[in-house]
């Protein structure tokens, strides 16, 4: 699935333009937000109206009212989808949201070219999201790099240690994420998170991705991971009381985590 998703956006970045417009929005830090979060932990919440492996999640999806929602519980910050081919999202919802939305700002898509990473600016973008699975060491320093010249953060994703190596190999990440989803089966587990736990250097913001729809998954993650936020889609966008989901999550508190290093 991933080798197809790269396939397509190839094609994509060949009808790019090679010059970009910057507007001047005002930028709101995924860092700062994380590091101190107004939550238990810091929440990523998705503006995602489908996903290839379970299809539509949202009949009637209107990213601007469900991003508002999102400002009102409080969230740390805002993802948003902006591939249409297989996630059905758009680079328009990011800007719509944008301008709307006082809260970072991560674009979600799969960024396999430079003009990606001036293109996500132009939209507004706050941050953006590396997928170490698809890129070699050198772009994603270059990418990484050239991000931050950019003001942009980054969130650099992981699914496994030999990827977590080489990233760690080239840059010092500021925000890792650990993708619990396999994105070639889809399948979710949460002990992808537990397992590469120990390899997060301690002074880099670990977001856990994908897969965290109970108050039992988020008390698992608590106590044997050290995470500093979670990124949160289907839960979010099936769920109509969003806020209680979110107050259900932290009611119960953590036992003393067992991670320790
Ligand atoms: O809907 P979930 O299981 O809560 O997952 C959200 C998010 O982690 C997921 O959408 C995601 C993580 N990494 C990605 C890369 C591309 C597209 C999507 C993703």
């Amino acid at each position: 699935m991933l080798d197809k998703i790269v396939v397509q956006k190839k094609r994509e970045v060949q009808s790019l333009p090679n010059t970009f417009h910057e507007k001047e929005y005002k930028k709101n830090s995924l860092y700062d937000a994380i590091a101190v979060p107004v939550n238990p932990l810091g929440i990523i919440a998705e503006v995602k109206k489908a996903s290839p492996s379970k299809g539509i999640l949202v009949e009637e999806f209107d990213p601007l009212s469900i991003a508002k929602t999102y400002e009102q519980l409080p969230v740390e910050a805002i993802s948003v989808l902006t591939d249409q081919q297989f996630f059905q999202g758009h680079p328009d919802y990011l800007t719509k949201i944008k301008e709307n939305v006082n809260l970072p700002i991560l674009r979600k898509d799969f960024i396999i070219h430079e003009k990606q990473v001036k293109e996500s600016k132009e939209m507004g973008a706050d941050a953006i999201l590396l997928i170490a699975a698809i890129l070699e060491g050198s772009q994603l320093k270059e990418y990484y790099e050239m991000a931050h010249s950019m003001d942009l953060d980054v969130l650099i994703e992981v699914h496994h240690e030999q990827e977590l190596e080489k990233v760690l190999s080239v840059v010092n990440p500021r925000l890792i994420g650990v993708n619990n989803r396999n994105l070639n089966t889809f399948e979710t587990s949460l002990d992808t998170t537990k397992k590469l736990a120990p390899y997060i250097p301690k002074e880099t913001l670990f977001i856990s991705e994908s897969g965290v729809k109970t108050s039992e998954d988020v008390n698992f993650l608590r106590h044997h991971t050290h995470i500093n936020g979670l990124l949160v889609g289907e839960a979010f966008m099936v769920e109509s009381d969003k806020r209680s989901m979110l107050r259900g999550w932290f009611e119960t508190g953590v036992e003393t985590s067992e991670y320790s290093t």
